[in-house]
């Protein structure tokens, strides 16, 4: 096995961050401690919202036709990473928005964004987590219209839309339409599109541009609108000898024994 495995993921917890009109975390010790015969058992019962933390939102998010949590096929859970670094325009605005500029600039450092990808900002705003005043950048995190924090541009992710095939729209602060906004269409948009979301991604700075596979572990809950999940990142360390290189190892062989050969001949 020769990939590095990165965790993208924020604990879930008490102190995850999570929208405000949702309840939040709670772990209930329902059994902890002995269990007769000297044997000792912790299980425990997990209540939460679906969108805690680091979480993927399903299709039906915005959308009540499209894809519940356990109606989305498994290969759009995994797929190429495709990590769009916009911390410098975020520092001169913390409303910013992603632009097609900023995945045309990837592209051209990168090449075509692969097919299936997993498309996520990197805007610096996982350094934040989990401080909810600075998360959602406001003195007060409940009252949604003092939200200041990034995210995508609608017409960013329509030219995705049309022009390439995404599986996957990920951010690293707490919502895919940045704070200020009202109507949400980032998020119609994709839940239209049976595109999932990814919600407050940990520690981007971990993986390269490209290259990756990320892979998002979360619940097959039935009927579900999103659930808290593992995000992974595989990144590949080149030391393994794929089939074409067997074959290069090979022919040097062979040609190295005809080379031997011929010398012993003369
Ligand atoms: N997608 C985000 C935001 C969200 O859930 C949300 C955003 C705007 C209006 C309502 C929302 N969720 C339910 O109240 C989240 O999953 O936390």
């Amino acid at each position: 096995f020769d990939y590095k495995v990165v965790d993208l993921t924020h604990i879930h917890g008490n102190d995850s961050i999570y929208w405000p009109t949702h309840t939040g975390y709670e772990l209930i010790y329902s059994q902890r401690g002995n269990f007769g015969d000297g044997l000792w058992v912790a299980s425990y019962t997990l209540k939460t919202t679906e969108h805690l933390g680091t979480h993927l939102d399903a299709p039906v998010h915005f959308n009540q036709y499209s894809w519940t949590t356990h109606q989305i096929p498994i290969d759009h859970l995994v797929g190429p990473g495709v990590i769009i670094d916009v911390k410098d325009k975020v520092k001169n605005d913390l409303d910013y928005r992603v632009t097609v500029a900023d995945i045309e600039k990837w592209e051209e450092n990168n090449g075509r964004i692969p097919n299936g990808a997993i498309v996520i900002m990197n805007s610096g705003w996982h350094e934040r987590y989990p401080d909810k005043k600075r998360v959602f950048n406001t003195e007060d995190p409940i009252d949604t219209k003092t939200f200041h924090f990034p995210s995508w541009h609608e017409d960013t992710v329509a030219w995705m839309v049309a022009h390439r095939t995404i599986h996957v729209l990920g951010v690293d602060t707490p919502s895919l339409d940045y704070g200020q906004s009202r109507k949400f269409p980032v998020h119609v948009l994709i839940s239209s599109e049976n595109i999932c979301g990814l919600e407050n991604v940990g520690y981007l700075d971990r993986i390269p541009a490209s290259g990756t596979i990320i892979s998002i572990g979360a619940m097959k809950t039935e009927n579900g609108s999103g659930c808290p999940a593992r995000v992974i990142a595989l990144i590949p360390q080149g030391k393994s000898t794929s089939g074409a290189n067997k074959q290069q190892t090979f022919l040097i062989f062979i040609v190295l024994c005809f080379i031997y050969h011929i010398l012993l001949t003369y």
